[in-house]
């Protein structure tokens, strides 16, 4: 644990810096990310200037409430947003490669092979007439078509065996198989051509604790493997602090805070990272669930100033006037509230 939080520590200062500690370039930066759906009832911006980025090897949770714009950031990082949504602004470098300005077989070709994405529900739309084998093989014939039978079948192997999965599961269809082994199926899938970025969106809803616990020890295991940089997203932050680096706060489409774990679990910063904290479950608050005043807001219907302004404890005047910009801390830590205007390094 002490070396994930040390290269926490570390990975939490790239989020300002083009380097890390050991003079490699991160290799993920997303820069000024925007996404707007264009709906019937009006402009939603889903995604607000996001950008942060991960060394290879690093992890990073991305929590929020439900509408905060997870998803849509790892869907407009895969550039697959679908109308009305549109990505409006913003680059995703992977190395130096911006995959926002790849023509669009150029994109098909980085997907699987530079970035992979896990979605929500990824173990419930595997093919259900074909086997687990033929599904791998299309996903890399269709990445890295020029790859001999043989290369592909290795894949295949490989990729099973470092999910933990028997080479039998080739020649299965998914009704014979369990929840947490359809998901690492698809971890597999994911890793076949061994990307550089991962995301997986939820990894581990709909499983039970024990297969949870097990699927995200296989992200980890294969993610250690391929020394790929890893998004997870998902809601359960009590799994998350025990296999990520740092962790991301979403809120109404803005990244409102980039902490190391343990400084976001010990000394959360943004007041909505704070009631995030504070409403986990712990063994002073016994069964008791503290709750965060409010409701999310509408993405049609944003307040003016801070978004949280309605709902944060510490709302000043200055809240609902000035829209908060991110501040770096001097400890790197990233955070959008005008509580730290002040602390900013210049
Ligand atoms: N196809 C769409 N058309 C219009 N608005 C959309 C569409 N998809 C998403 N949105 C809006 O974008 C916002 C962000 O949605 P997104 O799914 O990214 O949130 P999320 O944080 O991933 O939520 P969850 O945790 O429930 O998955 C939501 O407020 C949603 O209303």
């Amino acid at each position: 644990m002490s070396s994930t939080i040390a290269s926490a520590q570390a990975g939490s200062r790239n989020a300002t810096q083009a380097f890390d500690a050991s003079g490699e370039p991160p290799v993920l930066r997303v820069k000024n990310l925007e996404v707007t759906y264009y709906t019937d009832s009006g402009r939603a911006k889903a995604l607000d200037d996001v950008s942060f980025s991960l060394s290879a090897g690093e992890k990073m949770g991305m929590v929020g409430e439900s509408g905060s714009g997870k998803s849509t950031m790892a869907l407009a990082m895969m550039r697959m947003i679908k109308p009305p949504g549109r990505v409006e602004g913003g680059s995703v470098f992977i190395d130096d490669v911006d995959l926002m300005a790849l023509d669009p077989k150029a994109m098909r070709q980085a997907r699987l092979n530079k970035i992979a994405y896990i979605p929500q529900g990824a173990m419930n739309s595997l093919n259900p007439v074909m086997r687990i084998g033929s599904q791998m093989v299309d996903a890399i014939k269709s990445h890295a078509p020029s790859e001999s039978r043989t290369a592909i079948q290795d894949r295949c192997m490989h990729a099973l065996k470092s999910v933990d999965l028997d080479s039998s599961v080739f020649g299965m269809y998914a009704h014979e198989l369990s929840g947490g082994m359809k998901q690492r199926v698809c971890i597999a899938i994911g890793v076949l051509l061994e990307p550089k970025v991962i995301i997986a969106d939820e990894p581990t809803s709909a499983l039970d604790v024990v297969t949870q616990r097990q699927v995200m020890e296989t992200i980890d295991r294969v993610q250690d493997e391929i020394n790929a940089a890893v998004i997870l997203i998902g809601h359960d932050m009590g799994l998350m602090a025990q296999f990520v680096d740092k962790v991301g706060v979403m809120y109404a489409g803005r990244l409102v805070e980039v902490s190391t774990v343990r400084d976001m679990f010990t000394d959360p910063k943004h007041p909505y990272s704070q009631a995030l904290i504070s409403s986990l479950p712990n063994l002073d608050n016994k069964g008791v669930f503290q709750g965060i005043p409010g409701l999310a807001p509408s993405l049609l219907r944003l307040p003016s100033g801070c978004a949280f302004h309605p709902r944060c404890t510490k709302v000043m005047d200055t809240c609902p006037k000035v829209r908060p910009e991110v501040e770096y801390l001097p400890d790197g830590r990233m955070v959008i509230c005008h509580l730290y205007d002040e602390e900013t390094e210049h």
